[in-house]
């Protein structure tokens, strides 16, 4: 609770308190720039075979690996992302008490959070966050009514710049999943009923400067538990990959999109691609945002590996299980790490009444 109440002077205090700090074996540096592949996806969105092909092949390899691969000539307007970086600032940056009043209600994945502290009380991560539902409904903007009810009246415009964003983002991540599809030698529309219904996770971080910070994560080391993330971070650089046994970093380019595989869909891949291991660094002179689209498939329908992908590998990784399940797991039972995936198949196995 001191931690909540003390959050917009945290990042002028000159020692990070103690709730804050992160043993040593989490504070390792990162060592070397990871080579995130690139992928254009120009031609594939206007329906080039050819270009479908190798975005394809690059993807496919990209997910083998580290499940880390970034897209250029996504199909959302750059303005858009602007826009809406922009305009988390202009939440984030409102007084704490207005801000706490968007805080989320316990048990809730929805709302303003400074720090988890309210969920935790060790490893605190330096960041506040806010988080809201996005599903497509064509029958009114939730998104837009998110904001407008919650935040108020004022952020109606942020409230619609985000609809926007996350309609973009919801597009752009059923498409990923078609390239998924063909790489994985299932039929192209494969996922596209599993995803299309789903709410999906929509997250913006703010991370600010700190006086030590070699002493803190802004997000500690973790697989998203979600089925593919789309990271719009700024240039100010701090997302880290766990990769080839050392932390690498993943640096910042202005026309790209970070897309990550969660475990969600390490599952339904069964295990070929990787949902790996990564975590946001804080800088000790300048505040850093990322916007973090999580989507997720819809709530009640089986996860699980096609049987064509079964029957090529001869073996089945993982129990199936729902999102819902999933997703109570993490927020009921287990806070979400670089080992949610093996402890939630255990929680699943033992009828759900271990943790
Ligand atoms: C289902 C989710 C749990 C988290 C938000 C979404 C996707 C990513 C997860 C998270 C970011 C992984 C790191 C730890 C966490 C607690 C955080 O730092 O925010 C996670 C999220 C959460 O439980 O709120
Ligand atoms: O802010 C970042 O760069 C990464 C955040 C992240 O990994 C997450 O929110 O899941
Ligand atoms: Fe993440």
């Amino acid at each position: 609770m001191e931690s909540r109440l003390l959050w917009s002077e945290l990042e002028v205090l000159p020692h990070v308190p103690t709730n804050f700090i992160w043993p040593k074996e989490y504070l390792v540096d990162a060592e070397e720039e990871l080579q995130v592949p690139v992928v254009d996806l120009h031609g594939f969105l206007r329906g080039d075979d050819e270009a479908t092909q190798h975005a394809v092949k690059l993807i496919s390899e990209a997910c083998l690996n580290y499940g880390f691969f970034q897209v250029i000539n996504h199909g959302v307007d750059p303005h858009l992302i602007r826009e809406a970086y922009e305009q988390m600032d202009t939440f984030f940056k409102l007084p704490f008490q207005r801000k706490l009043s968007v805080h989320k209600a316990p048990g809730s994945m929805w709302g303003y959070s400074g720090a988890h502290a309210d969920r935790f009380s060790s490893k605190l991560p330096w960041k506040e966050t806010l988080s809201f539902p996005y599903h497509d409904n064509t029958l009114e903007p939730v998104v837009t009514n998110y904001f407008k009810s919650t935040i108020g009246e004022d952020f109606e415009q942020a409230g619609m710049t985000f609809q926007k964003y996350c309609r973009g983002m919801k597009e752009l991540g059923v498409k990923l999943t078609e390239l998924l599809a063909i790489s994985l030698g299932v039929d192209r529309l494969h996922y596209r009923e599993l995803f299309e219904d789903g709410c999906s996770i929509m997250r913006c971080n703010y991370y600010p400067s700190c006086q030590q910070p070699n002493l803190t994560l802004g997000t500690g080391p973790h697989c998203d538990p979600t089925s593919i993330t789309i990271l719009y971070q700024d240039q100010v650089g701090g997302l880290d990959v766990f990769a080839d046994n050392k932390w690498q970093t993943v640096p910042p380019r202005l026309d790209a999109l970070v897309v990550n595989i969660g475990d969600t869909f390490m599952a339904l891949s069964n295990g070929r691609y990787k949902s790996c291991v990564h975590r946001a660094v804080v800088n000790k002179y300048k505040e850093r945002r990322s916007l973090a689209f999580f989507l997720c498939p819809k709530e009640d329908k089986v996860v699980g590996p096609s049987e064509d992908i079964v029957r090529m590998d001869g073996t089945k990784q993982y129990p199936d299980f729902t999102w819902s399940d999933l997703l109570q797991f993490t927020q009921k039972y287990y806070r979400a790490d670089q080992a949610t995936l093996p402890h939630f198949t255990k929680w699943l196995l033992s009828s759900k009444t271990d943790y």
